[in-house]
């Protein structure tokens, strides 16, 4: 049982539609089961329960088969995300396994637990949750993690909602001043089925983020971004 990994979904080629590696050409692998409850997050039905009888417990070799069922000879970079994939030191033989088969590893975490594997991921993407989340930063473990990743390929993404958000950010980018620092707009409509009517306001949120980040004198050297994603699929599960 302990080298399994429970997945929820597998699903690409797409493009990576966040932060670091925004646009890059992958694959997901979604985990089940999360340490937080953000009140906004768009992939509740990893932990909600909503989704709980399309949980598989799989064994790596079996996540890799599926990814080269699903993706064939087309892709050449995973992502792994959930939920909170930190949960599962199973990962370990996963990162290792696309490794031997020259497949790169992207991570997307909140940076609320430590794994040792974090140290083989090539693009690592740390996602702390501001207020509006409802969640609580730990502050000494975040420290502990972004330390321990000082020579890896990580950043940091905030996601904001509000103006209470914005000033999370920029503490965090206080805090972390070395760490390439991203910014992204909140999607609090994941309801909306038209596409085209949540890219319309998305866009104005956009607008909005970037409005406010020109206007501050913490927030200069960071990137703001959409969630490329869903201004082209909207809320549309395995894109
Ligand atoms: C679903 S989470 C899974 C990985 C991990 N639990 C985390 O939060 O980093 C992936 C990314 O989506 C972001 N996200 C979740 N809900 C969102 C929303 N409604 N609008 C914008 N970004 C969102 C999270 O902040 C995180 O950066
Ligand atoms: N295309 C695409 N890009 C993403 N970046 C982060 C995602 C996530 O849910 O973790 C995500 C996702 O679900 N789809
Ligand atoms: S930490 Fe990530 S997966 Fe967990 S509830 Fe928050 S946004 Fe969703
Ligand atoms: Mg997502």
């Amino acid at each position: 049982m302990n080298n399994r990994i429970p997945v929820l979904e597998i699903f690409g080629p797409t493009i990576q539609g966040e932060g670091m590696v925004i646009g890059r050409k992958t694959m997901f692998v979604r985990t089940a089961g999360c340490d937080y409850s953000c009140t906004w997050c768009d992939s509740a039905f990893t932990w909600d329960g909503s989704t709980k009888e399309e949980i598989r417990q799989m064994e790596t070799e079996e996540v890799l088969a599926e990814l080269k069922q699903i993706g064939g000879e087309y892709f050449d970079h995973v992502t792994i995300s959930g939920g909170n994939p930190a949960l599962f030191t199973s990962v370990n033989e996963l990162i290792d396994l696309l490794h031997h088969h020259h497949i790169e590893v992207a991570l997307e975490t909140q940076g609320s637990r430590w794994q040792d594997w974090f140290l083989k991921v090539d693009d690592l993407t740390i996602s702390p949750k501001p207020p509006s989340s409802g969640m609580e930063t730990d502050w000494s473990v975040l420290h502990n993690i972004i330390n321990r990743l000082k020579e890896n390929n990580i950043s940091l993404k905030v996601v904001i909602f509000s103006r209470g958000d914005l000033a999370y950010a920029e503490k965090v980018h206080q805090r972390f001043p070395g760490i390439p620092f991203y910014l992204q707009v909140g999607n609090d409509d994941i309801i909306e089925k038209n596409p085209d009517q949540l890219a319309l306001y998305l866009l104005e949120k956009y607008h909005w983020l970037i409005d406010q980040v020109v206007a501050s004198k913490t927030l200069n050297q960071v990137h703001v971004l959409p969630q490329l994603h869903a201004l082209v699929w909207g809320n549309k599960r395995g894109v």
